[in-house]
């Protein structure tokens, strides 16, 4: 069997690592403790990543696997519990505090053919502005067969703790005017492009113009079904039960970063998150997993 490899290397200013097993790429970086790519090999990517990516200290990279933490998204539109946690002077970044800090790494292992990663990032030794809690993420990522991360959170403090969170995971498709999403059929989401309402899903979720919603109840198995790449990308989750789906389309890839203008047709978010009744309220030294494993199949027609 070809051992895996672990390759260290600098892209611009951040300190990456590629990992290659015999069947499958990863790329992942340290700040953010962000995966940046995974392809596994003789398919199309899984994990998008953006050809206009910046890899530049204290900036999100525009792809991969970002984490959203402690918070997810606006914070003003968190739940008080969550929004009370954060005690800054200045405006609350979106998606939360750690996406562009530098996590550590605590150590790769190396076994029968899989790679394990497991990063940390703890509010002891690297405090959050405005944010005066203890607490410890850890980030363990294991490449097999498929693609595992589980994302702990512990409470360190003496106090319970309100966060939000998601592994913001972006997906390559084809073509996103036609790949379905399977699984959310029957789930209540809110449709954060009107108005926040609460509507319901019927069938399997298609796209046809900007997308930005958040699923509720959601199940522990989605899958996207990509007919022109004969692709079934099955994700497994555990300790959520909230997902955003997410595409820019036209207007919106105008004003992100990183981002080319025609770049929407081949990419989605699927974000496993605690958001919204979803979030987790951890008592002094609890501590919570949030888990997501991603693997592919040849779709038939
Ligand atoms: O540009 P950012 O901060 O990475 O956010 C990207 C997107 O992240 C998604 O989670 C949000 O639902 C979108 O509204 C947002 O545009």
């Amino acid at each position: 069997m070809q051992q895996p490899q672990v390759e260290r290397l600098e892209l611009d200013q951040l300190t990456c690592w590629r990992v290659r097993t015999a069947r499958a790429e990863l790329l992942l970086a340290q700040q953010g403790a962000q995966i940046l790519s995974y392809q596994r090999d003789g398919e199309q990517p899984l994990i998008w990543l953006s050809p206009q990516a910046a890899y530049q200290r204290g900036q999100g990279v525009r792809g991969g696997v970002p984490i959203c933490w402690p918070w997810f998204g606006d914070l003003r539109r968190n739940p008080l519990a969550v929004q009370q946690q954060y005690q800054g002077d200045s405006p609350a970044p979106f998606h939360g505090l750690v996406r562009d800090l530098d996590w550590q790494l605590l150590g790769i292992d190396s076994q029968d053919g899989a790679v394990s990663l497991t990063f940390a990032f703890d509010t002891r030794t690297q405090p959050l502005p405005g944010w005066p809690h203890a607490a410890e993420l850890r980030l363990s990522i294991r490449l097999d067969q498929q693609l595992s991360l589980a994302l702990d959170s512990h409470n360190l403090g003496r106090d319970s703790l309100a966060i939000s969170q998601a592994l913001h995971s972006y997906f390559a498709v084809s073509d996103i005017r036609q790949v379905r999403i399977a699984g959310l059929d029957g789930c209540p989401y809110i449709d954060t492009l009107q108005d926040w309402q609460r509507l319901q899903q019927q069938g399997e979720l298609t796209f046809a113009g900007e997308t930005d919603r958040i699923y509720l109840d959601t199940p522990a198995r989605l899958d996207i079904l990509d007919p022109a790449w004969q692709r079934r990308i099955r994700l497994h989750s555990s300790g959520t039960r909230s997902a955003v789906l997410w595409n820019p389309w036209i207007d919106k890839s105008q004003r992100l970063s990183q981002f080319a203008s025609d770049a929407w047709q081949g990419m989605l978010c699927i974000e496993h998150a605690n958001v919204l009744d979803d979030i987790r309220l951890l008592a002094p030294g609890e501590q919570h997993r949030l888990e997501l494993s991603l693997s592919s199949e040849t779709l038939k027609a």
